[in-house]
């Protein structure tokens, strides 16, 4: 039985007082994390804040992206051996936007991967096909070869205890969602390559999410897909309100 998992992505938005808010306003508002496992996605900057915050409650925390290496001269990078240090729980990595402005490769995402379990934190790994490759269908193909290299040289146990993460490029904050059944349908080919490449056991435990303008209205219908354990959710986890509604979409 996989927990269902509700992931916030702030991206480049909220300073540490505007995280302070939103947390003053989670507060006693989240599902316990035996029913629905909560997160939220922040910047550096705020993490210190976000950790502190969450701290005895329900939420836990992730960074949008680290470095593969734990110290150094990288100026600018963000180490995963202080994001464990500091009490981060998750890394997000291979976002499109990361894969997009900031060339990070497969490889890099595979080196980040492996970085992130040595430091005993768990990725959130992101992939996802752009409209032209849709259209062209290579979808479940792109998103195989961006699974397949993201998770090389990982074991069967460190996969069964990380998350995925489906994010067509082009329904990120387009506002137009992937319908339940398109999303479903590549969630499935996900798993289907994570037992390819693994086990079933693995395939099983694994969670998988869909990301692409999930918002309240939407949460349910996409939940109820047999192969989509959850969300990583980026404007509708902005606001608190918003971000309570997705949590307890169960309700
Ligand atoms: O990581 C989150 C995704 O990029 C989705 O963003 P969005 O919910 O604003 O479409």
């Amino acid at each position: 039985m996989r927990t269902p998992f509700i992931a916030g992505n702030w991206k480049m938005n909220k300073n540490p007082k505007e995280t302070q808010a939103f947390l003053d306003a989670v507060k006693g508002k989240l599902p316990d994390a035996s029913k629905v496992e909560t997160v939220i996605g922040a910047p550096a900057i705020d993490l210190t804040t976000l950790v502190a915050g969450a701290e005895g409650t329900p939420l836990k925390t992730a960074a949008e992206n680290c470095y593969f290496e734990d110290e150094g001269a990288y100026t600018g990078e963000t180490s995963p051996k202080a994001l464990k240090e500091m009490g981060v729980d998750y890394v997000i990595i291979g976002h499109s936007e990361r894969r997009g402005y900031f060339h990070e490769t497969d490889e890099d995402i595979n080196k980040k991967a492996k970085a992130i379990f040595k430091n005993n934190l768990l990725p959130i790994i992101c992939c996802g096909e752009s409209l032209t490759q849709r259209e062209a269908g290579q979808t479940e193909d792109w998103v195989a070869s961006q699974i397949e290299a993201a998770l090389a040289g990982l074991t069967a146990d460190q996969v069964k205890v990380a998350v995925l993460a489906y994010e067509p490029i082009w329904a990120i904050g387009t506002g137009k969602t992937a319908t339940a059944d398109q999303a479903q349908e590549v969630v499935a080919h996900i798993r289907a390559t994570v037992e390819k490449l693994y086990n079933k056991d693995t395939a099983d435990a694994v969670r998988i999410l869909y990301g692409g303008s999930v918002k309240p209205a939407n949460v349910k219908e996409l939940m109820a897909k047999p192969d989509i354990d959850g969300g990583l959710v980026g404007g509708a986890s902005m606001d608190s309100e918003s971000f309570i509604a997705l949590a307890n979409y169960q309700d």
